[in-house]
């Protein structure tokens, strides 16, 4: 089923969560909610569950307008942040709920409970109640019992946000799977940037309002819509430096190090003017001094993380970069080194509005399709 949501506003009393919010997810596609906490995730779901109603706009679900249509009656599965589960019941009777309220056969029910189960590694815990589960296991139950009732539409808050780091990260690497063998089309709210990108076909990032940017995960990394983006998404944290772009023999650079780094001639109109140059940490490398386009930095510090090295150096002028790489590569520990940036790796941002600058022959291409 596919969910169309047109010119949505949502307000409680004086505060205005949602305002003015469009997005159409398509059938089968999993689309993940992203943002801060308050920007108004759960407030968007509970929408388009009917559990509260828009102040103005449209949500129509594979076609139909939900105005006036109670909750029960619009064919969506949802596991909310508070687990909800029926206390006297063990998990698998939870779980087994919506297949029981359904006249499943026992045969087919214990199939799909262990099934769903086993994929979110509950299947040791079937047999406890609720007050017996761990924060974790009880929202994992919840997201089994969501599955297990295989819904067209799946809504789902938050569902990992009390499960432990190494389970979560395994989970990124299940869920995808699992809710492509569903076939469901899924909204999924996530906090976590990793989560987000592993599992959503495309990313809708809420912050102040609304929608500012859907994309495919690359999209949003590579090319976010303004500077809060692109600090929400990436750990170690974009690099972010104040910059003037100018025109050194006869390239678009900005000086950093008093060296000339190169940008895309694209960025044409942005000289001199005052900018926000963004690189990732891991677009940047450490190099021999003479490379070209090395940049001097003094090395500050060395912080070995699990599957990457993050190294905190300072530019000739003081200014703090971080460089990451692969873990047990080499790289140095202290002292001068030179590090220098990949190129087409930079992204330029308005220093006034704080908005990505599309370079040139993008717009240029837009142009032409209008
Ligand atoms: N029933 C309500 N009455 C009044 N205000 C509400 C109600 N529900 C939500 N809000 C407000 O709407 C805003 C958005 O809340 P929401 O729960 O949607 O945020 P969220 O993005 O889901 O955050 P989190 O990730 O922390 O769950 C908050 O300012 C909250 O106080």
């Amino acid at each position: 089923m596919t969910i169309e949501l047109k010119n949505i506003r949502k307000a409680f009393k004086t505060n205005t969560v949602i305002e003015d919010l469009s997005l159409s997810v398509a059938k089968g596609e999993t689309l993940v909610l992203f943002g801060p906490s308050g920007a108004g995730k759960t407030v968007l779901l509970r929408l388009i569950a009917g559990v509260i109603e828009p102040d103005a706009g449209e949500i129509r679900v594979n076609g139909q307008n939900m105005a006036g249509v109670e909750p029960e009656d619009r064919g969506i599965g949802m596991a909310f942040q508070n687990f909800a589960l029926f206390p006297h019941m063990d998990a698998f009777a939870n779980i087994a709920a919506p297949l029981t309220a359904r006249g499943q056969s026992k045969g087919a029910m214990t199939e799909t409970v262990e099934k769903v189960a086993r994929l979110l590694k509950i299947d040791h815990v079937l047999h406890h109640k609720p007050k017996e589960l761990s924060n974790g296991q009880k929202q994992r139950t919840a997201l089994a019992r969501a599955l297990s009732a295989q819904p067209s539409v799946l809504l789902l808050d938050d569902p990992l946000r009390n499960v432990d780091a190494k389970l979560r990260f395994e989970m990124r690497l299940e869920l995808p799977r699992l809710l492509k063998d569903q076939n469901a089309t899924v909204i999924y709210v996530t906090q976590d940037y990793k989560e987000a990108m592993a599992l959503g076909h495309r990313i809708a990032v809420m912050n102040g309002h609304g929608i500012q940017q859907v994309g495919t995960p690359a999209d949003i990394y590579h090319a976010p819509a303004n500077v809060d983006i692109a600090r929400l998404f990436g750990d170690p944290v974009i690099n972010l430096l104040d910059i003037v772009p100018e025109r050194r023999d006869g390239r678009v650079v900005a000086m950093i190090s008093d060296r000339a780094i190169p940008l895309a001639d694209d960025y044409a109109p942005q000289i001199g003017q005052p900018c926000i140059l963004g690189l990732r940490p891991e677009a940047l490398r450490f190099v021999a001094d003479g490379t070209p386009g090395a940049i001097p930095v003094e090395v500050e510090a060395e912080t070995p993380l699990n599957e990457k090295t993050v190294t905190l150096v300072l530019t000739l002028r003081g200014r703090e970069i971080m460089v990451s790489r692969p873990a047990g590569t080499p790289g140095p520990a202290s002292g001068q080194a030179h590090v220098a940036v990949d190129a087409g790796a930079a992204i330029l941002f308005d220093r006034a509005t704080g908005r990505r600058i599309a370079p040139v022959h993008k717009m240029m291409r837009q142009e032409d399709v209008a």
